[in-house]
């Protein structure tokens, strides 16, 4: 058989020390349930400056799959594979020194990350950099050079951001190139792109622009991007109500990162799942009829930690505070029925949630488009419902200033009715968040 003469023969260059060869042996080792030995191999593989084998390496060691979970040794292999070029590794390594996750928080050197994977090309860095710049207040032709070289090279997120520019007037790219983008967007499943593509329908398409130069990244963007996301300038609050205590806040952030949000949560999205108390199996939650998601380190960017960032400050607290950021989809007929965001003492596991990160006093709210019927924010006992445009916050408290659960604060999405609804949620935890 082919496939076993490929592994012999990939077992004795392993043996003889190639490095990739110990890479691809503990994949198929891995594969094959063999744990122990995949994982030496990826070691040797590792240890010999195999960048991949690094990556994959800190990986595990940030999740605990396969390996003991170590986070700070996880962000020292990261690095060494960051120092030498490598893409996910140089990503990976800022969303941790931005969150201090392993290491001490670094916003200034997180930016110098990315902007450092931008300079060197890298697709997603590229993007992320003029999304980044976009939510410290700087939209221009810099911005749109940087999403051009991402998009170019075949990112789809990117090219999806220039289509949506390009409804709203702004002639960077012509019509025939923003079919041709949203048909590929659909073909990828980008959610945006299904409903924009009537909008071109009779155009014809265009070919591909050769990828265009890298654009030139001026050293003064740094200083440009050094104060931290949590600190930066916010649109006013609005006090709705007292009790619970609402506010909302128009336009925390834009309509193009919304739109990032809701790509970069796309493919993670499954249907909200709860575990059977009794038989330990994960079934259909029957108060939460949605789609969710949630970011974990290793699914960040630094423009998502970020959006994350600023959310936590409109509540009052630095990042830390922040459980991970979530996005919800609602397809018609789907809702979140009446429930509480608080952790309830008592309940199966929560007292060990409380012990370890004490309560969850407030709840933030983003929400990421608009256009679709029902779907409200509704405080059920209060009788306040509330839907935001895109980019609104809504800020809310579910517990008393004695700390008890506020039970003014039971809350639900009533069902959509039409359209689609997408919001981006944060729980806000008393302590710093363990995880
Ligand atoms: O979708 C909404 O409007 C409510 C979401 C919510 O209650 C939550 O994420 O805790
Ligand atoms: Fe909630």
């Amino acid at each position: 058989m082919a496939e076993s003469v490929d592994i012999n023969q990939l077992a004795v260059a392993a043996k003889a020390g190639d490095a990739d060869a110990q890479y691809k042996m503990a994949a198929y080792l891995s594969g094959e349930g063999q744990k122990d030995a995949a994982i030496k191999m990826l070691k040797a593989a590792a240890t010999a400056g195999h960048l991949d084998a690094r990556f994959t390496l800190a990986n595990f060691m940030l999740s605990g799959h396969m390996v003991d979970r170590d986070v700070s040794h996880a962000v020292q292999v990261l690095a060494q594979a960051a120092a030498k070029g490598h893409e996910a590794a140089t990503r990976l390594l800022a969303v941790l020194k931005a969150m201090g996750h392993g290491c001490e928080a670094d916003w200034p050197a997180a930016v110098a990350l990315l902007v450092t994977g931008a300079r060197q090309g890298h697709i997603l860095a590229l993007a992320e950099l003029a999304l980044l710049r976009e939510l410290y207040g700087f939209n221009d032709d810099l911005n749109t050079a940087l999403l051009l070289a991402a998009a170019t090279r075949g990112n789809i997120i990117a090219a999806m951001q220039l289509v949506s520019r390009h409804l709203k007037g702004d002639r960077t790219i012509e019509a025939g190139l923003a079919k041709q983008w949203t048909q590929q967007g659909r073909q990828l499943g980008h959610p945006l792109a299904g409903n924009l593509l009537p909008a071109f329908e009779a155009v014809e398409a265009a070919p591909l622009p050769d990828p265009t130069a890298i654009p030139d990244i001026p050293e003064d963007l740094l200083s440009d991007l050094a104060t931290a996301p949590e600190s930066l300038a916010r649109p006013q609050a609005r006090v709705e109500l007292d009790r619970p205590h609402v506010e909302t806040i128009e336009g925390l952030i834009s309509h193009a990162l919304c739109e990032h949000i809701i790509a970069a949560s796309a493919p993670s999205l499954a249907p909200a799942r709860v575990v059977d108390p009794k038989s330990g199996e994960l079934r259909a939650d029957p108060y939460r009829h949605s789609y969710n998601m949630a970011f974990w380190p290793a699914d960040l960017d630094l423009v998502l930690y970020a959006i994350g960032a600023r959310m936590c400050a409109a509540a009052g607290v630095t990042p830390d505070h922040g459980e991970m950021l979530s996005v919800l989809y609602y397809q018609p007929g789907m809702y979140y029925g009446p429930h509480y965001d608080c952790l309830v003492p008592g309940a199966d596991g929560q007292n060990a949630e409380l012990e370890r990160s004490g309560q969850r006093p407030k709840t933030v709210l983003i929400y990421l488009n608009d256009g679709y019927e029902g779907g409200s924010t509704s405080f059920v006992r209060a009788g306040f419902a509330h839907k935001g445009g895109i980019g609104d916050a809504i800020v809310f408290q579910n517990v008393l200033a004695d700390g008890e659960i506020d039970e003014q604060s039971l809350h639900e999405s009533t069902p959509v009715t039409g359209g689609v609804k997408w919001i981006a949620s944060k729980w806000i935890r008393e302590k710093s968040y363990q995880f």
